[in-house]
């Protein structure tokens, strides 16, 4: 398989590569050459396997023979070994055609654990076949940065920095990040939004001098193995549900499109899925493109939940690419006027396409409060404030009652103790593998928002641009 850059200029890469890369040099994003499919009786047999079996039947066809396929076997089983749940993901029935996929399972408690557990196994190989480090630079929101620090904070190959916004994050979340105690670590809090964090990072992917010289990697979404992993829960829960023979519809809390583009890879690799609903916050830029075909960046609201408090999404250029038939200057157009504007007008045909595959909802505040307290007292069941979100766009949603409708449990509640509390009078507690967290020493930088002094920053501490061997 190999994987081309959604703005056309870019070197076309190997999954190895791909993986290597981050974002591609011409500042697009790498999709497979073409989508690999699974037939019916294949997608059928899935249903009952184990999560690693799924997760080997979907992923290998994006890995082709990059990878042995003994040696993906074991990074697949060693990855979800740590995970709480047998399932790895379980569904949970909330009612009578809803379910709960609960994605927090693993060690950080956000479902970034299920692609970044895995996709620090694959770097780590190919980085040791290669003999070569790496230099990981990331962008959060308060998850994928303490998920890739987990993952990550052993590995001698490389070092990481994380960019999260400064008082932005939970405290559980940041504490996550500034603890771990890691020589090849560094928390670096911006004085921005998370926007601000992901325009840095992709701002130092496309500065080749800085980019080549640290052997510059990335964890973010951009990365395609983060999207694959993600792909397998869609046919986990679904053919656990009845698909191959059964339509599923999806409910995705949504902020940077990844998660919700890997079920649509899901739907185009051949799995039944009615519908992929976008579930924003007050943060709606998504919404309010499905609605009205304009994509436009606003301000960014401090919500509770901070972790969607997104603008610039950075993978719906993924399915721009895909609905205007891949013609990489159309994206190359669309992503200028982002640039130079702010906002952009997705072409009429694009539209509809994204719109007989997706549907948007956004819920402010008060209904996420309320979702909370409701399922509580209806099921006594703790949601965090971004499955809610999703859970509130979900009673929306007009087909929701036809076929089963899976919503996306994409953190766990005691990552965010306070608005779980402020809505159910309960505060959800840590599990005891962090039982200490609120009182490890921290460790973290606060940097201005601006690029040369994070450059500066990362350059002074990154091992590769020191001599290291790159
Ligand atoms: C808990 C949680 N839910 C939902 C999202 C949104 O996911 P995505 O950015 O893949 O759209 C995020 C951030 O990515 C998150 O951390
Ligand atoms: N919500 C995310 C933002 C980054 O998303 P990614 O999927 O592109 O890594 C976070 O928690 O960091």
């Amino acid at each position: 398989m190999r994987y081309v850059s959604t703005r056309g200029e870019a070197p076309v890469l190997s999954f190895s590569d791909a993986l290597l890369a981050g974002l591609a040099r011409d500042g697009g994003l790498y999709v497979p050459e073409a989508f690999p499919t699974l037939s019916a009786d294949e997608i059928a047999a899935l249903a009952g396997k184990p999560y690693p079996a799924v997760a080997k039947a979907v992923i290998s066809p994006f890995v082709g023979d990059a990878l042995p396929e003994r040696v993906l076997d074991l990074m697949i089983a060693d990855a979800y070994a740590s995970f709480r749940h047998p399932a790895v993901t379980p569904l949970t029935q909330i009612g009578p055609n809803r379910f709960l996929l609960e994605l927090f399972h693993g060690p950080t408690l956000a479902f970034k654990d299920v692609a970044m557990q895995l996709l620090a196994r694959m770097m780590d190989h190919v980085l040791a076949a290669r003999g070569a480090r790496a230099t990981i630079v990331g962008a959060t929101s308060g998850d994928t940065g303490s998920a890739a620090i987990e993952a990550f904070r052993h590995s001698d190959a490389v070092d990481v920095f994380i960019l999260y916004p400064h008082k932005r994050v939970s405290e559980v979340q940041r504490r996550q990040m500034t603890t771990v105690n890691a020589h090849n670590v560094h928390a670096i809090a911006v004085e921005g939004t998370f926007d601000d964090c992901q325009a840095h990072v992709k701002a130092m992917f496309n500065h080749h001098a800085f980019r080549d010289s640290l052997a510059l990697a990335g964890v973010n979404s951009i990365n395609w193995a983060r999207i694959v992993a993600q792909v397998v829960y869609y046919f986990y829960a679904a053919t656990a549900l009845g698909a191959p023979h059964r339509e599923v519809s999806f409910v995705v809390p949504t902020g940077n499109f990844g998660d919700i583009f890997a079920g649509y890879v899901a739907k185009r690799m051949g799995l039944p899925i009615r519908d992929l609903s976008i579930a924003t916050n007050v943060n709606d830029i998504l919404a309010r493109t499905l609605e009205t075909g304009r994509y436009e960046v606003k301000g960014v609201y401090p919500s509770s939940s901070p972790s969607m408090d997104i603008q610039v999404s950075s993978n719906f250029e993924r399915l721009l690419f895909e609905a205007v038939d891949r013609d990489s200057g159309a994206v190359r157009q669309l992503m200028a006027s982002l640039g130079q504007s702010g906002a952009f007008t997705v072409p009429r045909e694009a539209l509809a396409a994204i719109c007989s595959d997706f549907s948007a909802g956004r819920a402010d505040e008060p209904e996420t409060a309320q979702t909370i307290a409701r399922l509580y007292q209806s099921a006594g069941y703790l949601a965090d404030p971004h499955t809610a979100v999703a859970l509130a766009v979900a009673d929306k949603v007009e087909h929701a009652a036809k076929v089963p409708q899976v919503v996306l449990s994409t953190a766990h509640p005691a990552k965010f103790p306070d608005a779980v509390e402020a809505a159910t009078g309960h505060r959800p507690g840590l599990p005891p593998h962090m039982a200490d967290l609120l009182t490890r020493k921290e460790s973290v930088s606060v940097l201005p928002n601006d690029l040369v002094a994070i450059e500066t920053f990362i350059r002074t501490h990154a091992r590769v641009g020191r001599g290291a061997a790159a």
